[in-house]
């Protein structure tokens, strides 16, 4: 397994975020979806070995990267991870190359590799033409762009991804899902989202957090198969099987 954790719990002052979480993760394209404060995010800053669990295992890549891991072990998995976090911090007054050029940099890629992995990078997120524009004087939705493009730099074995499709639009996301699913071919892809729709166009299964647990697990296709035999909610099969397996988990059924 690529990623997998067990008994993870994470607090926040008074507040667990997420209490004695199990799973794992083997190579493909999951969707993290929940409510908000579900502890999705918390989740991937474990992962992307930002900050640092209260309890519980994590074995990332093979490698124990959990509370009281040799700090060697956490720095090789670094090299081999990409990570976009929610809330993404750039260098404006950098070009796109200079600032994937420099995520490259600390991710401690070869020197003589880098200047054509930015621009590899920079084209599989459709902003070749932009490579020598500064981040300043992007939109939005391609500075995100930037961010997937300085995440899979490395071409990494296991990618997070919070929120990525926050501020693309229609176009732009559907590119963004097919290049999500390309990545999943060789990679550990772990995107968080809220909308289902990206799940169902780009993930193989679906982990489904409330309150700090997994409130469901299984293929997309599951998902939108519960969907369709849920009576008398809204919206499509897969809004549907969204809220269907929430509420059995609330009343305690189990799906
Ligand atoms: N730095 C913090 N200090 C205090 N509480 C926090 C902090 N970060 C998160 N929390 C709380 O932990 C819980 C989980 O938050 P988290 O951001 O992981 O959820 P999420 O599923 O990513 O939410 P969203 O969908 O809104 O981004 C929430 O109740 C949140 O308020």
């Amino acid at each position: 397994m690529t990623a997998k954790v067990a008994g993870l719990t994470v607090r926040h002052r008074r507040k667990t975020a997420l209490d004695a979480v199990d799973l794992d993760l083997p190579r493909g394209v999951h969707g993290l979806l929940g409510p908000n404060g579900a502890g999705k995010t918390s989740l991937i800053r474990v992962l992307a070995t930002v900050s640092a669990p209260d309890a519980g295992c994590v074995e990332l890549l093979g490698r124990d990267v959990g509370p009281g891991a040799d700090h060697r072990e956490r720095a090789a998995v670094r090299r081999l991870l990409g990570y976009l976090p929610q809330e993404f911090g750039h260098y404006p007054g950098f070009t796109v190359r200079e600032f994937v050029g420099y995520v490259a940099w600390l991710k401690e890629m070869d020197g003589a590799e880098v200047a054509a992995a930015v621009e590899r990078a920079v084209d599989r997120v459709g902003l070749g033409d932009r490579v020598d524009a500064k981040v300043k004087t992007l939109s939005g939705g391609m500075v995100r762009r930037v961010g997937i493009a300085q995440a899979i730099v490395n071409e990494p074995e296991l990618l997070l991804l919070d929120e990525p499709t926050a501020g693309l639009d229609p176009e732009q996301r559907v590119e963004f899902r097919a290049l999500l699913r390309e990545l999943g071919r060789t990679s550990t892809v772990i995107v968080s989202t809220h909308l289902v729709e990206d799940v169902a166009a780009a993930c193989t299964d679906v982990t489904l957090i409330e309150a700090g647990r997994i409130a469901y697990r299984g293929t997309t296709a599951d998902l939108i198969e519960l969907g369709d035999a849920a009576d008398g909610l809204g919206g499509n099969p897969i809004e549907r099987g969204y809220t269907a397996a929430l509420r059995a988990h609330r009343t305690g059924a189990g799906v």
